[in-house]
């Protein structure tokens, strides 16, 4: 989608050539990290915000990787309280194995606290959160922070490369905020 489609008052937060050099760090950070792993790592892209994130990191990934999926949201038609809803459960088996799992955001933290419990009640022996952005501590209704951050953003509603406003936007190949007062 081209960038020159964007909302009105819509403001750009990170460009396409920040978010480039954010997501070749942290396939860097995991190589370092995960190049000694005894199995292939399970990567969890969590539906639907982190697929164009996943996308683009999982590629860039140089150790053997399952890629599974699960797909659990906050806000949907059916939903509006904020709990968050399961909608797809991973398929992969997580018991004993290592798992990383990758949002596209850390706000409230919310989802990532409940993706966590569930891979650990599942038996996962290790889980490892990378998200590609991360509000400030602050703006966590749980305590909860990510093992790999790809950018820290500041407390405003973001939208593009896979995360959307009204549903919307999710393709624009970089991250806009709308201002407090637009919002
Ligand atoms: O830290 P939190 O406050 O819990 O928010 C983070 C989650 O919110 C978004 O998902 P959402 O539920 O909006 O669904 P989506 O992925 O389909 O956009 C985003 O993709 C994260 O998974
Ligand atoms: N699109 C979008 N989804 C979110 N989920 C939690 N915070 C946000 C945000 O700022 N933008």
């Amino acid at each position: 989608m081209s960038a020159d489609v964007v909302p009105e008052k819509a403001m750009l937060l990170v460009d396409q050539a920040a978010l480039e050099c954010a997501l070749t760090r942290l396939a860097d950070e995991l190589n370092a990290s995960f190049n000694h792993a005894a199995d292939a790592v399970v990567v969890l892209t969590v539906m639907n915000g982190a697929m164009v994130f996943a996308g683009q990191l999982i590629p860039k990934l140089q150790f053997p990787v399952i890629c599974d999926y699960l797909h659990a949201t906050r806000y949907d038609s059916a939903n509006k309280t904020g709990e968050l809803s399961w909608k797809v459960r991973p398929s992969v088996q997580l018991f004993g194995r290592t798992v990383i799992v990758l949002d596209d955001i850390l706000d409230q933290g919310v989802t990532c606290a409940a993706i966590k419990a569930f891979c650990e009640a599942a038996g996962a022996a290790q889980v490892t959160f990378v998200v590609m952005v991360a509000k400030p501590s602050g703006c966590r209704r749980v305590s909860f922070e990510a093992d790999f951050v790809g950018l820290p953003i500041p407390d405003h509603f973001v939208f593009g490369m896979g995360m959307d406003y009204s549903g919307l936007y999710r393709n624009l190949p970089a991250i806009y905020f709308m201002p407090k007062e637009e919002f």
